[in-house]
């Protein structure tokens, strides 16, 4: 047999565990690691994984040498907010001046600043803007994302939103799962009539259901924006229309999201900064993965961050991902997440790389297909700049991505120093 793609002199070849169920606990420590590895690829799928020794006897229409580095899947990134208008930089000043996140909301900016300007922009500004993003997410070796609406608020904007992910879907050969966020922020005219608000937004879940504009429904549980028994209803008719469930929860006031997201079965229950004692021993529990931040943590200034070693060590499924968004985080890049979750939840590097491929996979409904190599997957893979596994949480701030593929195809490659390259999009 003629594979189509060789991928030879792997110094390490990152291996997550594949499994039905996310990974718990202890599981999360461990993580197979091959040395001195090679892969075939044939038809977009992993179709061979050895020793390079044995690659040396097998034929290939194209080789690549892999000189010694690190290969791993993908990287998921499970919490985007990655279409949306404009920009929040005037922010900045009133952060420094130390004015609480959830006063600048109540005040009307925030996430309402982004839902003015979300609101104003066409469908192909949207569209262009979000495309910007993806590649550069694709450029730090993510390879399955997900992405939220969340900016409209209103049924026409959220929809607008919504169409961008799937023209995206359409446009880029990477897998993107689309989450419904229509609550989350309650619009100036429903303050006080949170409920109306959440009717009106439920309404539209048969629509897009038929449309096939998203896999979740998604809310955003605080202070100030919706309640537990705001948000158990919402999530429980989304739940009866047949979406899959995502929570924002306990990010800044322990509300009990996180024992909501479990009791519910959510695929996730993000943020979890302030979860309490018992939401972290329900998560154990429960197969729901708790999808954590730390980007966000940073960038909001805060010194508290999600405490990620005692769910890990009471035994639940955790994963990163970005949050990136034009308030709270503003960045694509997953590495540095990886660097965060080093240095400020004290994850290993083991349980790191866990929690950005198949964990993260779990958390958004693809875990058959991403998150891992494994004859018969798609050969979605990176190839690293690096000299071992660790050594990516260690050097910050960087892109260490040489190259990217989804399906065997290249999507993304750095050809020079300072300069690179985006496959045309199909
Ligand atoms: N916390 C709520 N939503 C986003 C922030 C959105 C924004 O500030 O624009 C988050 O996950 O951090
Ligand atoms: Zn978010």
């Amino acid at each position: 047999m003629t594979y189509d793609l060789l991928v030879h002199n792997i110094g390490q070849l990152i291996l997550p565990k594949s499994s039905d169920k996310p990974l718990k606990g202890q599981e999360m420590k461990e993580l197979n690691i091959i040395e001195n590895a090679a892969i075939g690829i044939m038809d977009g799928k992993i179709a061979w994984l050895g020793s390079n020794a044995e690659a040396e006897s097998l034929k290939a229409s194209e080789r690549i040498d892999a000189q010694g580095k690190v290969v791993s899947p993908g990287l998921v990134d499970p919490h985007t907010h990655l279409v949306f208008g404009g920009s929040r930089e005037h922010e900045l000043s009133l952060k420094q001046a130390g004015v609480p996140y959830l006063e600048i909301l109540a005040q009307g900016g925030g996430i309402l600043s982004t839902v003015g300007s979300t609101k104003k922009a066409t469908e192909e500004e949207l569209f262009e803007k979000a495309s910007f993003h993806l590649e550069r997410m694709i450029s730090y070796g993510v390879t399955t994302l997900e992405a939220k609406s969340g900016y409209g608020l209103d049924a026409d904007t959220e929809l607008k939103q919504l169409r961008v992910v799937q023209k995206l879907k359409e446009k880029y050969p990477v897998s993107v799962v689309s989450t419904f966020l229509g609550a989350h922020a309650v619009p100036p005219g429903f303050k006080g009539k949170e409920d109306e608000f959440l009717e009106e937004m439920s309404r539209l879940f048969d629509d897009i259901k038929e449309g096939q504009l998203a896999e979740f429904v998604d809310i955003f549980c605080e202070t100030g924006v919706f309640t537990i028994e705001q948000s158990r209803m919402f999530l429980q008719q989304a739940k009866e229309k047949g979406f899959g469930l995502k929570i924002h929860a306990d990010e800044i006031d322990p509300l009990g999201g996180t024992e909501l997201a479990v009791s519910l079965g959510a695929a996730s229950a993000d943020h979890l900064v302030a979860a309490s004692d018992e939401g972290i021993r329900q998560l154990s529990e429960g197969n729901t993965v708790a999808v954590l931040l730390p980007g966000t943590t940073f960038y909001l200034g805060k010194d508290y961050y999600a405490r990620a070693r005692k769910m890990i060590d009471e035994g639940a499924a955790v994963a990163l991902a970005t949050d990136f968004n034009p308030g709270s985080c503003v960045t694509e890049n997953l590495q540095m997440i990886m660097s965060l979750a080093a240095l400020k939840l004290k994850m290993s590097a083991e349980e790191i790389w866990n929690a950005v491929t198949v964990n993260a996979a779990h958390a958004i409904g693809k875990a058959s297909e991403a998150g891992t190599l494994e004859k018969g997957r798609s050969a979605d893979f990176v190839i690293w700049d690096v000299p071992n596994y660790k050594y990516i949480p260690y050097h910050f701030g960087v892109n260490h991505a040489q190259s990217v593929y989804h399906s065997g195809k290249k999507l993304w490659e750095r050809t020079a120093y300072g300069e690179i390259q985006l496959s045309p999009a199909r």
